[in-house]
């Protein structure tokens, strides 16, 4: 998608102007709006945030792809207008403002109809974008797979699709280079409806190869006997951070949000000798746009999977209860129960942030939340806590797992590959008579195999370092 480029505007403000209404200031320069109304049924999830900290998020999501905030404001609402969202007293005001810093761009942090975008673009002179248009682009940038490449760009289709009542100025760049496209007596619309609608096609034919690949990676991967660990959590909460210290391998980790897209894989050998898949994915955020719930899926499959869940919480955010409702919610809409202690662990990072005084209450609430729900308090960035987290892991995947003894006659030389292959081997001793002595261990489901196979005996020893 050109959006991608990080230097150029959602606006796509490189490109000649249609209209008399074009951005007349420069589309690099944004101005920040989050219109706040009266609360009412059903808008619980946008109420969980002051309209202060919202600003604050807006201001950062702008920030995340390059744009320079030239000025943002809450804005008190009483009720949407149909034609501009905002009064019209407010839409001047608004106007003045873009005007004084010359901006070319207005990021309203709101849902906005196509009809309020054209009406506030004309008003402002300025392209406006809503929170959709903006973490799509978000997306668009930081998109790493080629899956994920394609499921942003089918977002982004479709959302243009539900907003054909305007040109977009690169269909007709791209109409211009295919001569042929829209017949006669085919409305603007109509073509561009056309132009999109097979774009969406052959992107969703793309797709779908795309996913059989990945699905041969996943089924070969399944056979290595590692568990699956994945760090989940609200952008920016550090979990790329997390990832690179308990990895020291090079992910993005910057002052960005959503700098992980698509789910990164790493092997890690624990302190105890647990050898585990690390899992890092994209930020999750709040009010995620319909069209990127698809792309969400498909880049999550990895949590649904995991065997454990590190929840990353940034502890030291003032919106730290709220983040983690929703990452609640999109664990939730993805089938995995947030509540489920058994599979989730709570990373409370940023620590090193806190003063002494929230560093003993977080601590002591911590320290109240015992056995299975005890969250561990880190800092990601000095590398305080990761003994006690890798631990905790450790922990947790040797009680999940079954540990087997068997006995294996040596000429198997197959049998012992397979047993290589499909579990984690412990320990191996030859007996006197040659015979091998081996303890292996397993996810319970493969249990089962190992028993019938190779006449296997469950116990209770653990490996001595865990
Ligand atoms: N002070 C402090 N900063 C941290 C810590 N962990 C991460 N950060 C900083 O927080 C910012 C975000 O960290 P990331 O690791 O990129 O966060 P993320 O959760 O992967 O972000 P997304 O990919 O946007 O979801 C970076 O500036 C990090 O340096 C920590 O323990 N302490």
């Amino acid at each position: 998608m050109e959006s991608r480029n990080p230097r150029r505007s959602p606006a796509g403000s490189g490109e000649s102007p249609a209209t008399t209404d074009e951005p007349t200031g420069d589309a690099t320069r944004v101005v920040v709006l989050v219109p706040h109304v009266a609360r009412r049924p059903g808008e619980e999830g946008e109420r969980r945030r002051s309209p202060e900290a919202r600003l604050d998020e807006a201001v950062g999501l702008a920030g995340a792809i390059d744009l320079d905030v030239v000025a943002a404001h809450v804005i008190g609402l009483s009720t949407v207008r149909p034609a501009t969202y905002l009064g019209s007293g407010k839409v001047e005001e608004i106007g003045e403002d873009v005007k004084a810093h010359e901006a070319g761009l207005v990021f309203v942090d709101a849902p906005l109809s196509p009809v309020q975008q054209r009406n506030l673009e004309k008003a402002w002179s300025a392209k406006v974008i809503d929170r959709t248009a903006l973490i799509l682009e978000i997306f668009g940038q930081r998109a790493r797979t080629k899956e994920g490449v394609l499921q942003v760009e089918l977002a982004h289709l479709n959302y243009q699709k539900s907003r054909l009542v305007r040109s977009w100025t690169h269909l007709e760049r791209q109409r211009g280079g295919f001569g042929f496209l829209g017949g006669p007596g085919e409305t603007q619309i109509e073509a561009d409806r056309r132009i999109i609608g097979e774009r969406i096609t052959k992107i969703e034919r793309e797709l779908e190869q795309v996913k059989r690949t990945r699905a041969l990676h996943r089924a070969s991967r399944k056979k290595v006997p590692y568990p699956v660990v994945a760090l989940v959590g609200y952008t920016n909460a550090g979990k790329s951070t997390l990832f690179n210290r308990l990895t020291a391998a090079s992910v993005m980790a910057q002052d960005l949000l959503f700098a992980t897209l698509d789910p990164t894989l790493r092997q890690v050998k624990l302190d105890t000798g647990d050898q585990i898949i690390l899992s890092d994915t994209v930020g999750f955020i709040s009010d995620l746009p319909t069209q990127l719930v698809a792309a969400f899926r498909a880049t999550l499959e990895e949590v649904i999977e995991a065997d454990i869940i590190l929840h990353v919480r940034d502890v030291s955010h003032e919106d730290t209860a709220a983040q983690a409702a929703d990452v609640a919610d999109v664990l939730r809409g993805l089938g995995v129960d947030p509540d489920d202690d058994h599979r989730l662990i709570e990373v409370w990072n940023k620590i090193d942030r806190l003063d002494e005084e929230g560093r003993t209450r977080t601590f002591n609430s911590a320290a109240r939340l015992t056995g299975d729900a005890h969250p561990i308090p880190v800092s990601a960035l000095t590398g305080e806590g990761m003994d006690e987290l890798k631990l905790a892991i450790a922990r947790r995947l040797s009680r999940d797992r079954v540990t087997l003894a068997l006995d294996l006659d040596p000429a198997d030389g197959e049998g012992l590959g397979w047993l290589y292959r499909h579990s984690e081997v412990l320990d191996r001793r030859a007996a006197d008579n040659g015979t091998l002595h081996l303890v292996v261990r397993v996810a319970p489901d493969r249990a089962g195999n190992i028993e019938r196979r190779f006449g296997a005996r469950r116990t209770a020893s653990r490996r001595g370092a865990a």
